[in-house]
């Protein structure tokens, strides 16, 4: 007969279990250490004997050292413990389960990775659909030491006699855990809709749909290990790149692959998709909006072409006795020409110059043919004026090779913006653009313009490596000794805006203006995709111009798979309740997820008096801290949060966070004081949508401030 009891009992035996595990770890991790040396000594030899036995030899290191890394990563970063399930089946096997996969010297398994396809039935079996599972387990340690466990019976009447059954949901235990800085993993209680979308194969497009909170970036993350594990040697050596909302989104996430052995992967916040670009400032809604439209591809095509500003208005020179003059329309109808070969400009500046010499030999020879005099030799003026100093002087500013951001910044200027545009901008945008772009730095809607204007511009030619650098290179190489070591690794050294990622994971996709889709596009021309958003959660105002956008990113071959997240794992069913509300005019029923975990607790709507508006989100504020164990978050509108970060500096507290609408995307606190909600929704034409995001971050506690007495209607 089954016994519901016996919880001490049933622990003990798997920390016994567990402590063998670990005792296999140790000794593994000391056999790895004495094979790296081993290792070393091999390298060096072969390196100069090229024995193939060696080499041979080298290979298997290289794998065992692999492993034995990855397990020492698992053990270093944080996490709830290295076994954390098993399965036991009808036949009476039992399995457990864990981040890695760990056989003891016999090579039998102690422990299957979860990721393993035999270990899928650890997520995916059902009472309907038990797939021989009689008994599966949910193990809870702290470090190395067995805390908890929780058990589902999918084959009741099955069960071997004296089968123990203990707990009472590990899922629910996971959801009411209070939240900390980062992330967690959720390996342990990954549900089967997600894990459908995990182990989806990696070919082409996936993507993955579903409301706030249904776990999106978790499935996401969790299926980056999956493919890093599945597809090791396609995925591993050319890398995997996760792209989200922002660095507060990154640096929250950050912690959820390192816990599953995967520390190769890189996270990068949509302002750091290119290299060496920083976006410091923010931009008005309307600027956002035009700056990420595809109208920009047509202004900033037009903006290589156009003069700089500083360039000269003519070239006069002298060439045997006679002065040859090029006026400002001859130049501009050579400017013209030289650009219609389509070369990137800053690849151009030889074809400029012959331009330019060809149309003065063009003019003194029809001075020569007028007045009767001797013809210039054309190949020999050309060489005689292209080697003049002051010629080169007058070229380099007439052609300049200019940076993306030089170009930018004269676009700040409004009178040359307004003769970039002509007619196809009103003069309303073109100063909001003007005024944006004559800022000193720049947002995160540049970065994508900046990108774009790099690739417009071209590569300026090379000039020659210094050879400190690369000797530094040569070095920088050679200290990654191994194959193991240069696979896992290469973030570090790769080149510039690398563009040959294996996958791309692009999180709140739905977020990305269509310019920004060209750039994270450019990064993903071999790669296959996972991604992951909510159509109610966007703030990019156009969705039809972002679509097109967004496939063409994708090329116009790739296939698609979808999957939609239903069950909303974050807020409260009281919650949710409000968040449903505001959005029930931009959303229809079937895109909001359900929230299953009723907690008892209904947010807080508070009407409060302007003048003490202050004093009210201090003192609630304050009272959410007292309340909730893990994070808080204060949310208002973008133009508001300066003025809470200072009204709170007397609350400060390292559980505290100030943030606005879209900064929160992706995030998540245990208890939210939301200020103002009618400024979220008139701060942009999304406001809506940003506002939900809002009302969804919380976990535990809601408290709504406002002015307006009939809000939320
Ligand atoms: N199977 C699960 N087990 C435990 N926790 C889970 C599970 N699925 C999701 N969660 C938790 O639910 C919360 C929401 O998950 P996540 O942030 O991935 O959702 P999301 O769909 O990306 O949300 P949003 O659209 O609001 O950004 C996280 O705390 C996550 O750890």
């Amino acid at each position: 007969m089954t016994q519901y009891s016996g919880r001490d009992a049933e622990i003990a035996l798997e920390q016994k279990h567990v402590d063998v595990v670990y005792a296999r770890v140790e000794q593994m991790r000391a056999e790895a250490a004495a094979m790296r040396d081993r290792g070393d000594e091999l390298a060096h030899g072969a390196r100069n004997e090229a024995v193939f036995e060696q080499a041979s030899m080298l290979f298997e290191r290289d794998v065992m050292v692999r492993h034995a890394n990855q397990i020492l990563r698992v053990l270093d970063a944080e996490h709830e413990g290295l076994v954390f399930g098993r399965l036991d089946s009808v036949d009476g096997e039992t399995m457990h389960v864990g981040r890695l996969g760990v056989r003891d010297e016999h090579f039998d398994n102690l422990v299957t990775d979860w990721r393993a396809p035999a270990a899928a039935p650890f997520y995916q079996a059902t009472a309907e659909q038990p797939m021989d599972v009689v008994r599966r387990r949910v193990i809870r340690s702290s470090g190395q030491s067995v805390v908890d466990i929780d058990d589902d019976l999918l084959m009741p009447g099955q069960e071997p006699p004296g089968m123990t059954v203990v707990g009472d949901g590990a899922l629910m235990a996971a959801l009411n855990r209070s939240r900390g800085d980062t992330m967690r993993d959720i390996v342990a209680t990954i549900q089967k809709e997600q894990d459908v979308a995990i182990r989806a194969p990696w070919r082409g497009v996936t993507e993955i749909t579903g409301g706030p909170g249904t776990g999106k970036t978790a499935v996401a993350l969790h299926r980056v290990a999956y493919l890093l594990y599945s597809e090791r040697k396609r995925m591993g050596g050319a890398g995997v790149l996760v792209i989200g909302p922002s660095t507060a989104f990154t640096s929250y996430i950050s912690r959820v692959l390192p816990s599953m052995g995967e520390d190769t992967v890189e996270l990068r916040s949509l302002a750091d998709v290119p290299d060496g670009i920083e976006a410091t400032l923010p931009d008005l809604a309307r600027a956002a909006a035009l700056k990420g439209s595809l109208r920009m591809r047509r202004l900033l095509k037009r903006a290589i072409r156009a003069a700089p500003i500083d360039a000269p208005k003519q070239l006069r020179i002298t060439y045997r006795g006679e002065v040859l003059t090029l006026d400002a329309r001859e130049l501009a109808a050579i400017r013209r020409a030289v650009h219609a070969t389509g070369r990137p400009p800053n690849r151009s500046r030889v074809d400029a110059a012959l331009a330019v010499l060809e149309a003065l030999w063009r003019k003194a020879d029809g001075y020569a043919v007028e007045g009767g005099t001797a013809r210039p030799d054309r190949d020999s003026m050309i060489t005689e004026l292209g080697d003049r100093i002051e010629f080169h002087r007058w070229l380099v500013t007439w052609w300049l090779v200019r940076t993306p951001e030089q170009v930018l910044r004269d676009m700040g200027d409004r009178a040359a913006l307004t003769e970039i545009v002509g007619r196809t901008m009103p003069k309303a945008d073109v100063d909001v653009l003007a005024d944006s772009w004559a800022r000193d730095g720049f947002s995160v809607a540049d970065v994508a313009l900046l990108d774009e204007l790099r690739i417009l511009l071209g590569e300026p030619p090379k000039r020659r490596r210094r050879r400190a650098d690369a000797v530094d290179a040569v070095i920088a190489n050679a200290e990654l000794r191994t194959w193991a070591e240069r696979q896992e690794r290469p973030a570090r050294h790769r080149p510039d805006n690398y563009d040959e990622y294996s996958h791309v994971v692009v999180d709140e996709a739905q977020d990305l203006s269509p310019m920004q889709w060209r750039m994270v596009g450019r990064r993903g021309r071999y790669a296959s995709w996972t991604v992951v958003g909510d159509p109610v959660q966007s703030s990019w105002p156009d969705p039809a111009e972002a679509e097109a956008a967004r496939q063409a990113a994708f090329g116009p071959n790739a296939t698609y798979r979808r999957f939609t997240l239903r069950t909303n794992y974050r807020n409260s069913s009281e919650i949710f309740a409000l968040a449903a509300k505001v959005v029930r005019n931009v959303a229809t029923p079937d895109q909001l997820p359900d929230a299953v975990r009723e907690s008892g607790i209904e947010p807080s709507v508070r009407v409060v008096a302007a003048e003490s508006l202050r004093s009210t989100v201090v003192a609630a504020t304050v009272e959410m801290l007292s309340e909730v164990d893990g994070t808080v978050g204060v949310i208002g509108a973008t133009a508001r949060t300066p003025e809470l970060i200072s009204w709170l500096a007397e609350a400060d507290h390292d559980r505290l966070r100030v943030v606005d609408g879209l900064t929160a995307k992706g995030l998540e606190y245990d208890g939210v004081v939301l200020v103002e909600p009618d400024e979220l929704v008139t701060e942009s034409s999304t406001g809506p949508r940003t506002l939900y995001v809002a009302l969804t971050r919380a976990t535990a506690r809601l408290t709504v401030l406002t002015t307006n007495p009939a809000w939320p209607d």
